[in-house]
């Protein structure tokens, strides 16, 4: 199941839009509202904003891990506000590549058992060590990493397998979430150059989420979340 793509009027697909999103994590909370945002595919965004502005909450949304209050999520052509449950597990399986802040690898587990993962939930037919060795190759990792488990990893290894778990699948559009927050400024700079130089042979979209403005340089669109979406507070429940 590849991402079909929705065609604009200027005749470019359109990978994401968001419509009139709407999203609390308490009754109490502030909402968040997007009204309308989209991502035409193969762009790479830098998506910016400080410390708590939202910024995992939209790739949560986006990836379909967080449901929307309200509001629709359109991911080419398929609107995942119409999925079930186990169906949007399994779209976001073959069509969307995750990495999270805190890399959420099975730390128990080995390289290749977390890589191969992935592929069971996608179904597909990838030949995992097969399609790895060029890719291992690109991020500057040794083959017999493969059989280390996750725990016994760098920060900054650990990055990298993430990466590739993403990757693996050759998804159509790639969620990353500050992954450069535990590095120093030179594994950092390493780190994009790595990930820029094995995406330019590759049609994915991008949206890159940081605060670090030093990242921006990596990008050509650069939003902010500010831009796409508030924080209200619901004046009639804080009245009392
Ligand atoms: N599970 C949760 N339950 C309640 N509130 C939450 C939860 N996760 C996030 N929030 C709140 O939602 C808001 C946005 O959080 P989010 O993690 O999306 O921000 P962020 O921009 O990614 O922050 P950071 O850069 O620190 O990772 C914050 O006010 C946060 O406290």
């Amino acid at each position: 199941m590849s991402i079909a793509k929705l065609q604009q009027a200027d005749n470019q697909a359109i990978a994401v839009k968001l419509s009139d999103i709407t999203y609390r994590y308490a009754n109490t909370a502030p909402t968040l509202y997007c009204e309308n945002w989209q991502v035409k595919t193969s762009e790479r965004i830098f998506l910016h904003g400080d410390s708590g502005s939202g910024k995992s909450t939209i790739l949560s949304l986006l990836s379909g891990i967080t449901k929307p209050n309200s509001g629709s999520i359109d991911i080419g052509t398929s609107n995942l506000s119409k999925l079930s449950a186990s169906q949007v597990d399994k779209f976001r399986a073959c069509n969307i590549g995750i990495v999270f802040q805190q890399f959420n690898l099975i730390p128990y587990l080995s390289v290749i058992k977390n890589i191969e993962l992935a592929v069971y939930f996608a179904k597909t037919s990838v030949n995992v060590r097969d399609s790895l060795a060029p890719m291992l190759d690109s991020v500057k990792l040794p083959t017999d990493i493969l059989n280390k488990q996750v725990a016994q990893l760098s920060v900054g290894q650990k990055q990298r397998v993430a990466i590739l778990r993403a990757l693996i699948n050759s998804p159509d559009l790639l969620l990353i979430d500050e992954p450069t927050s535990a590095l120093d400024a030179n594994a950092r700079d390493g780190f994009m150059q790595m990930l820029m130089s094995m995406e330019q042979t590759r049609d994915t979209t991008m949206i890159f989420v940081s605060h670090d403005q030093s990242l921006r340089q990596y990008f050509t669109q650069h939003i902010a979340v500010s831009d796409i979406c508030q924080w209200r507070t619901n004046s009639k429940e804080s009245a009392c």
